[in-house]
This record gives C-alpha cells, sequence and structure tokens, in this order.
C-alpha cells in the first residue's frame, strides 16, 4: 500500500481522501529539514503547502519517492529540475486558490485605498481621527495588473467590475484575451507610467525577480499603490522604502516576502504599508479545494497511474491510464529494444503510432519510449527525466501518426537515428493487451519479450539454426522460443531467441564466429 506524508498544515480532508483511497497517510508537520530527511525514504508521496522546502538534499535521501504534490499554485519551494531527475513527478493545483488570491488582492486594494489597517488601528486606540484618513476612490483609476494569467485574470475582471481601467503587462496574454477581459495589453512600461495601482501575478522567474526594482519604481506615477500577493522577490523591498519614504509610492500592501517567514521587516512599522503573512490562499474554500486537488491527483497516480496537473510529466487522465497500461509496457519494451542494438551515438528518434495507437495520448508513451531506449545507455534515467535528457543531449524527438496500420489494428514503431545508420523496431498489442514485435530492423517477425534474448542478423543459408542451437545447447542453455525472419529467401534474416538464462560474452563470442551470422547481441529485459 502506497504511503504518503503530510509535511505542511492541509484541510482534513486530504487525509481523509488519501485513506478513502486506500493509501497509509502520516501527518507530520513543522519537521526540520533534517528530520524530514531521516524519514522521507519511508514515502512514496510527499503533500506540501509553501512551508517544507523539498531541496535536492532532501530528495537524495527519497529512495521511494514517486510524487510530491503541492497543495497551492507556486512551487518555488521545490526544486523541480532534481526532483526530475529522480523521477519524481511534481504536481500543482493550479486553480484551487486563484479566486480566493485574486479576492484578497482586491482587498489589498480596498484597504490600501481607504487606509483601513491604521484607521482600524487608530479607532480601536479610542482616538476618533476622522480627519486623518483621506482615501482615494477606485473608480475611474487605472489598475496596471503585471501578469495576467490566472489569478491576475481574476483580478482584472473585479477590477472591471469596480470601473476601473486595466492595464495588463503580460508577454503570454493573447489579444482575444485581453479582449474578452476587457483589458489593455501594454508594455510594461506604459503600465508603469499610467497605473494609480499595480497588482503583481506572475510566478517568480529570472525574468519576474525584481521586475519592480529602483529602476521601475522611479518610472511609476507619483502616488501610486503597489499590492504584490505572488511572491516576495518580485519587488527589490529596499528600494519600495527608499520610493515609499521619498513620498513618490503612497502605499504599499504586501502578502508575501522575500524571505519567509517574515518575522522582522525593514517596511514593518510603516503606516504606508499593510502586510499580511502569505495569506492570499487562505479561506477555508481554497483549502478545502486544494487539498482534495491535491489528495485526489496524488492517490490517482498511486494507484492508477493517472497524471494531472505534473509540472514535469505528461498528463494521463483516469479514464486514459488503464487504456495506456499495455501499450506502456510495449513502448518501454520497443525503446529498450533499440536501445540495446544501437551501438552508437543517437541522432534522432521518430515514434510512430499507427491505427488505434494515433488515437491515444502519445506523451506518455513517447517518455516511456525514450526511457527504455536511453535506460541501456545510461544509468537513473526514467519517463520523467528521459525527454530532459534528449533535450540535453541534442537528440532530436518526433512523433508521427497515421490511422491505418498495415496488417495490425494498431502498431508501435521506434526508428533511431545514429551517426552511422537507421534502425527500427515495431510491435503491436495482440489480444488488446498482450505486447509483441512484429518488426525489427524492417524484417518481420514475431516475438513476445522475455527476459532473456538473442538477437541475430544472419544470412539466410541453410545449417544456420542447427548450428546455432548446437552451440547454445553445448553451453547449458536453453531455448524457450526461436524466432525467424527474412525479407525474401536468401536475403538478410534475423533470429530472436528467447533463452532461460543470461549468456555472457564467451559464449556470444562464440555464436558470432558461426558461419552466417553477421552481428549477434544479448539482450535483457
Ligand atoms: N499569496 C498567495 O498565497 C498566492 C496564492 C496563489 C498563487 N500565488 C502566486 O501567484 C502567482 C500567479 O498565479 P496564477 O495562478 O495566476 O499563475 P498563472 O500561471 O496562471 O499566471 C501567471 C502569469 O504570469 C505571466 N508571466 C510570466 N512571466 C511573465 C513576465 N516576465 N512578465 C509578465 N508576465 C509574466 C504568465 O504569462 C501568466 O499569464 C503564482 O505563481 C504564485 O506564485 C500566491
Ligand atoms: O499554501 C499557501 O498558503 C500559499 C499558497 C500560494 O503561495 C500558492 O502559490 O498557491
Amino acid at each position: 500500500m502506497p504511503k504518503v506524508l503530510i509535511s505542511d498544515s492541509l484541510s482534513p480532508r486530504a487525509v481523509e481522501i488519501f485513506r478513502e483511497r486506500g493509501l497509509e497517510v502520516d501527518v507530520k508537520t513543522g519537521l526540520k529539514p533534517d528530520e524530514l530527511k531521516a524519514i522521507i525514504g519511508e514515502y512514496d508521496g510527499l503533500a506540501i503547502r509553501s512551508a517544507t522546502k523539498v531541496t535536492k538534499d532532501i530528495l537524495s535521501a527519497a529512495t521511494n519517492l514517486k510524487v510530491v504534490g503541492r497543495a497551492g499554485i507556486g512551487v518555488d519551494n521545490v526544486d523541480v529540475p532534481a526532483a526530475t531527475a529522480r523521477g519524481v513527478v511534481v504536481m500543482n493545483t493550479p486553480f484551487g486558490n486563484s479566486i480566493t488570491t485574486a479576492e484578497h488582492a482586491i482587498a489589498m486594494m480596498f484597504a490600501l485605498a481607504r487606509e483601513i489597517p491604521a484607521a482600524n488601528a487608530s479607532t480601536h486606540a479610542g482616538k476618533w481621527e476622522k480627519n486623518r484618513f483621506m482615501g482615494v476612490e477606485l473608480y475611474g483609476k487605472v489598475l496596471g495588473v503585471i501578469g495576467c494569467g490566472n489569478i491576475g485574470g481574476i483580478v482584472a475582471d473585479r477590477a472591471v467590475g469596480l470601473k476601473m481601467k486595466v492595464v495588463a503587462f503580460d508577454p503570454f496574454l493573447s489579444p482575444e484575451r485581453a479582449q474578452e477581459l476587457g483589458v489593455e495589453k501594454v508594455e510594461l512600461e506604459d503600465l508603469l507610467r499610467r497605473a494609480d495601482f499595480i497588482t503583481l501575478h506572475t510566478p517568480l522567474t529570472e525574468q519576474t525577480k525584481n521586475i519592480l526594482d529602483a529602476k521601475a519604481l522611479a518610472k511609476t506615477k507619483p502616488g501610486v499603490r503597489i499590492i504584490n500577493c505572488a511572491r516576495g522577490g518580485l519587488i527589490v523591498e529596499e528600494a519600495l522604502k527608499a520610493a515609499l519614504d521619498a513620498g513618490h509610492v503612497a502605499g504599499a500592501a504586501l502578502d508575501v516576502f522575500a524571505v519567509e517567514p517574515a518575522k522582522e521587516h525593514p517596511l514593518f512599522g510603516n503606516e504606508k504599508v499593510i502586510c499580511t503573512p502569505h495569506l492570499g490562499a487562505s479561506t477555508t474554500e481554497a483549502q478545502e479545494n486544494v487539498a482534495l486537488q491535491v489528495a485526489e491527483q496524488m492517490s490517482d497516480y498511486l494507484m492508477t497511474g493517472a497524471v494531472v496537473n505534473a509540472l514535469n510529466m505528461p498528463s494521463v487522465s483516469a479514464e486514459d491510464a488503464p487504456k495506456l497500461r499495455p501499450y506502456m509496457k510495449l513502448a518501454e519494451q520497443l525503446g529498450s529494444f533499440a536501445g540495446q542494438i544501437t551501438e552508437t551515438g543517437i541522432k534522432a528518434v521518430t515514434i510512430e503510432y499507427e491505427g488505434q495507437a494515433a488515437e491515444l495520448n502519445t506523451r506518455p508513451l513517447t517518455a516511456i519510449v525514450l526511457k527504455g531506449l536511453l535506460s541501456p545507455l545510461m544509468e537513473s534515467v526514467n519517463m520523467v527525466n528521459a525527454p530532459v535528457i534528449c533535450k540535453e543531449r541534442d537528440i532530436k524527438v518526433s512523433e508521427t501518426k497515421r490511422e491505418l496500420a498495415g496488417d495490425y489494428q494498431t502498431l508501435v514503431r521506434v526508428i533511431v537515428q545514429t551517426e552511422q545508420r537507421t534502425r527500427s523496431v515495431a510491435g503491436t498489442l495482440f489480444g488488446g493487451d498482450k505486447p509483441r514485435l512484429v518488426e525489427i530492423e524492417e524484417v518481420p517477425i514475431e516475438a513476445e519479450v522475455t527476459p532473456n534474448m538473442l538477437f541475430i542478423r544472419n544470412e539466410d543459408k541453410p545449417g544456420f539454426i542447427g548450428k546455432l542451437g548446437t552451440t547454445l545447447g553445448d553451453a547449458g542453455v536453453n531455448i524457450a522460443t526461436f524466432h525467424l525472419g527474412r525479407t525474401a529467401p536468401g536475403a538478410n534474416a534475423i533470429a530472436l531467441v528467447s533463452v532461460d538464462q543470461a549468456m555472457g560474452e564467451g559464449l556470444l563470442g562464440t555464436i558470432r564466429g558461426l558461419p552466417s551470422v553477421v552481428r549477434a547481441k544479448e539482450l535483457s529485459f
């Protein structure tokens, strides 16, 4: 039974769902990195929010870990490349807290416009400072949205409802989506110059880090108010302090900080600054949503192989997972076969899907072909990191799909182009779920893949089969099955022999020395 650790505070719904789905679950929050490292090896899944840092070091001890599930959006607390390298799927819940976070940004904007926190504190202190707090209306003001994805889009929609004019900077925002939202797509400089309020909703990336630095802040409209409910590193906090102190920025509302938890900060105590402790996603509804989603996604993956919302792996729906299962086996066998008969550097791989196979979600199949292909050539390859390894090594990967599959209702063919030649291997499913090889290097054959196999390219001449059988028999190697194929009588032929044990280089050398043998290779699966 797969075992999951919940290491941050998640809604109790997550525990219920894991148990209902037949998983064992432990809840251990507030673990120090060393404490997490000491126990992570026991778990197949790790469910987190933002407090747990899933570092390379933690992952190095995660010997059984298959999936990290982030109950939320940002995965900047997970070393995704390190997880990918170890074959750990990283999932998030991209929509579960979007409305809640957008509402927090809108609440922050109202709070800034009317200085509600300071007025509240003053009134509680019995001061009744009616003349001290003079706010501004939102009506008719320009809101600049930096990052107009899920959350930015909801903020823009709400702001349009408040009769604000919304301008958005987001290189990936399509003109159609901008029109649909009723926002004007602008460049960053334009946004900075025009906005009365600026709200940030991008992920923290190399491009967005410090997007509001001293230079950018200097270009903003005097009296601008800034809201950040995305990530701390988007604003240079010292530059913001200087702009507030100079009176250029009228106010800032921050839910996120460069270093969290932020227990001390140069902006704390400043009346122009409103702070919340990363509460953007903290509503009952959002926490139920993300806990439920992450538990379901992780359970699906661990119990059925379905993949949803993964950042480092193609999606596989729960409906597709059982259909794909026999194909996954076939695809891995084909990839492994091709990898084992390939002797020189791989330049390109083409995976052809024909007939029924062409109608499937082929991305996971291609990923597992690549895993099979690379496994004989290097260590620690899995279907999560195999596509990345191919990219890093300039191995061009392509897929083709065809409706008709010749003699077969369904066919997968792997074509590997090396520095010297092209090799191919194809297979089908017999009875819908039994993988069979049906073509090797364009020669038709019909064989089941078994743990130990001998692949021979030979000249189609009499006497070859007898000599091979005698050689294997003399070496005490039992033949389980023997498959032959050729393109025409006397032409190039292949033999694929399933044997009951590994053979070793000595015996293989003898086989290579037999008349008619062009090439012999021992394969293991
Ligand atoms: N405060 C919180 O509790 C809280 C809660 C949820 C999400 N978040 C943060 O909010 C961020 C946004 O979430 P989302 O669901 O809207 O993500 P999203 O992926 O839907 O949207 C992000 C948008 O940023 C845009 N973007 C990327 N690079 C950009 C750049 N260089 N300049 C301008 N725009 C750029 C993208 O095109 C995308 O449209 C998350 O990454 C997360 O860090 C915070
Ligand atoms: O889990 C949280 O409270 C914060 C979540 C938020 O930062 C996110 O990226 O989804």
